[in-house]
């Protein structure tokens, strides 16, 4: 599903972010990417979604070559993937129906077929009773929620995560930790980028670690393979 072959990424010239990484992540796995600060976490999420294209290798999602893509070809993947990112960036002056209602949207789904999804993903993220609120008045827990909400509305097919429960209490992290869990139950492949040790912990997943751009560990790899 999702396969990186030597990929290096460099924001400035003899900078690597990401150095020589090659990964799988077959369809429906479920893992995690940690590492420390500036290790290139974030920057293996964007290749994904080709918000970046690498400046060595391939980076190959549900069968297509990313590093190839045209401009014009990038909504089509994008469309497959759903994207949570550390800072939520919901539109401040919507409402969380509206929130959400934007994945499909753009997909161009029609009105009615768009109220029950949304209203039905909204449940499942008990969210309902706040489905008239503007983001500034949840709380960010509430908010994370809707961000998952916008990013499964439309069942994706991989679901990528960047530190999705960066500022929250134990039970919101339980909370959202439970919606990875049921999108990856229900065939959503998962890859979630975090620092929290006790998340990673607690879940029994695929754990890789990152370390100054490069791939130094990975639970489903033995050591001598990486
Ligand atoms: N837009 C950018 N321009 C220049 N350098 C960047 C840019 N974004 C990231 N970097 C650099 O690339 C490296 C990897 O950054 P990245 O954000 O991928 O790390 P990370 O592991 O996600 O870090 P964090 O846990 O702090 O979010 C870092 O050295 C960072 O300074």
């Amino acid at each position: 599903m999702i396969q990186f072959h030597n990929v290096s990424m460099s924001y400035q010239r003899d900078m690597a972010a990401l150095n020589d990484v090659t990964l799988k992540v077959p369809k429906g796995d479920f893992v995690f990417v940690t590492g420390p600060s500036g290790a290139g976490k974030s920057t293996l999420l964007k290749l994904v979604y080709a918000a970046l294209s690498p400046s060595k290798g391939q980076v190959i999602v549900d069968g297509q070559n990313v590093t190839r893509m045209t401009r014009s070809q990038i909504p089509l993947l994008r469309r497959s993937v759903g994207v949570v990112f550390q800072d939520f960036k919901l539109l401040p002056n919507r409402t969380v129906l509206e929130n959400v209602a934007i994945t499909l949207e753009v997909l161009g789904w029609g009105k009615r077929d768009i109220g029950k999804k949304v209203h039905h993903i909204l449940r499942l993220m008990g969210m309902e009773h706040k489905i008239n609120a503007t983001p500034l008045r949840l709380s960010g827990g509430e908010q994370q929620r809707v961000a998952l909400a916008r990013a499964l509305v439309n069942d994706p097919k991989i679901l990528l995560a960047d530190e999705p429960t960066g500022n929250l209490d134990d039970e919101n992290k339980e909370q959202i930790l439970a919606i990875f869990r049921e999108a990856n139950i229900r065939g959503t492949t998962v890859m979630v980028a975090t620092h929290d040790r006790r998340v990673i912990e607690n879940s029994h997943k695929r754990v890789i670690i990152l370390d100054k751009g490069r791939l130094v560990e990975d639970n489903d790899v033995p050591k001598q393979e990486l």
